[in-house]
């Protein structure tokens, strides 16, 4: 198998890991990208926020033991799965359609494309296909035997975090203030259910008041769609200027209060010089903010990748071989 690469070791934590390479299905699946693309696409016709449920999948991986679809594990006797954490229980989704592309693979590929990779390629192409960014992406990662509960519950920031916890969360991973603020701006695409930002409307500091920061009638709309009391699967657009594109409206509405979650707008308003200049930036210039995303999408998806003889090629997704 040309495409098998081995003896670089496991942890090159939050560096390019030189086990990964763009080629790697070059001889074993050439047809892996174009069956993820196909799939996707009608997908997305079908559910158009499927691309951004796709795109946080990964986030949601990566950042657990790293990039190793530990995320797609199903309760089973041996595993605990992370599909119940905190940040995930009734919030992650996409799980159908990773599904799909994995039949689809096993079918022109047997037990070749991992289900990490799956969820890289998935994210790429949910970000070309609503018009952002297309990167090479590294590929190579093989899926772990094993689920963390717990690490899913300690390491995804929660969306009341501070700036100084956003930051610390993603040092941990090895990302920086620049990671940060770049990947933040995935909230271009996608929703949010209000009991994840109801505290700004309602009681931001434990005084019964509203955040300070957030816009008078952006404030009067959120409290429509997200009551103080019940309503807390109710949805709001993270980006309502264009919750379908990808674009750079998500840093142009942080600039007039108009950000969703507390994590969106202390990007801005928090006590972080440098992200909060980078906010400004990305929102001036849009083809800026699509370069440093590509190039910090390829960081966070090498987080800690199984390669060479670690780990295995599942053949379904949710469960060990
Ligand atoms: C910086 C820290 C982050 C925090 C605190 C955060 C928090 C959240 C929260 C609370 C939601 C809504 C979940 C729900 O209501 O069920 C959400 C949605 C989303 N997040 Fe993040 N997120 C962060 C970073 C990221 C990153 C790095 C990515 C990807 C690169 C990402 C991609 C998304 C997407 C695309 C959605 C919409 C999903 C959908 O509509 O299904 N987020 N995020
Ligand atoms: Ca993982
Ligand atoms: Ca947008």
């Amino acid at each position: 198998n040309p495409g098998f690469h081995f003896g670089w070791g496991g942890h090159h934590h939050g560096e390019i890991s030189f086990g990964l390479s763009p080629q790697f299905y070059q001889f074993s699946c050439p047809q892996a990208n174009d069956i993820v693309m196909s799939v996707l696409e009608k997908a997305i016709a079908k559910d158009m926020r499927i691309a951004a449920s796709l795109l946080r999948l990964h986030f949601h991986d990566c950042f657990v033991q790293g990039c190793d679809a530990s995320i797609l594990l199903d309760d089973s006797a041996r595993i605990v799965s992370e599909k119940n954490s905190g940040p995930n229980k009734n919030s992650v989704r996409g799980f159908e359609v990773i599904d799909k592309i994995k039949s689809k693979l096993e079918e022109a590929c047997p037990q070749t494309v991992s289900c990490a990779d799956i969820l890289a390629l998935a994210a790429r192409g949910s970000t070309v296909l609503s018009g952002g960014p297309n990167w090479e992406l590294p590929l190579g990662r093989r899926d772990s035997k094993t689920a963390s509960l717990s690490g899913s519950n300690k390491n995804i920031p929660p969306p009341n975090a501070t700036i100084e916890n956003l930051v610390t969360f993603f040092k941990r991973q090895g990302l920086d203030e620049v990671d940060l603020v770049a990947l933040s701006g995935a909230h271009t695409i996608g929703v949010a259910r209000c009991a994840t930002f109801k505290q700004r409307l309602y009681n931001q500091k434990g005084n019964n008041q509203p955040d300070e920061n957030l816009e008078k009638s952006f404030y009067f709309d959120l409290k429509t769609m997200c009551p103080k009391s019940g309503g807390d699967n109710f949805i709001s657009p993270l980006d309502f200027g264009s919750p379908r594109m990808f674009d750079n409206t998500y840093f142009k509405l942080i600039l007039r209060g108009k950000g969703l979650l507390n994590s969106d707008e202390v990007l801005l308003m928090g006590n972080v010089k440098e992200t909060r200049e980078l906010v400004k930036k990305y929102a001036q210039d849009e083809s800026l903010f699509f370069e440093q995303f590509s190039m910090s999408m390829i960081k966070m998806g090498n987080l800690r990748p199984l390669i060479g003889f670690n780990g295995e090629v599942r053949k379904n997704c949710r469960r060990v071989n």
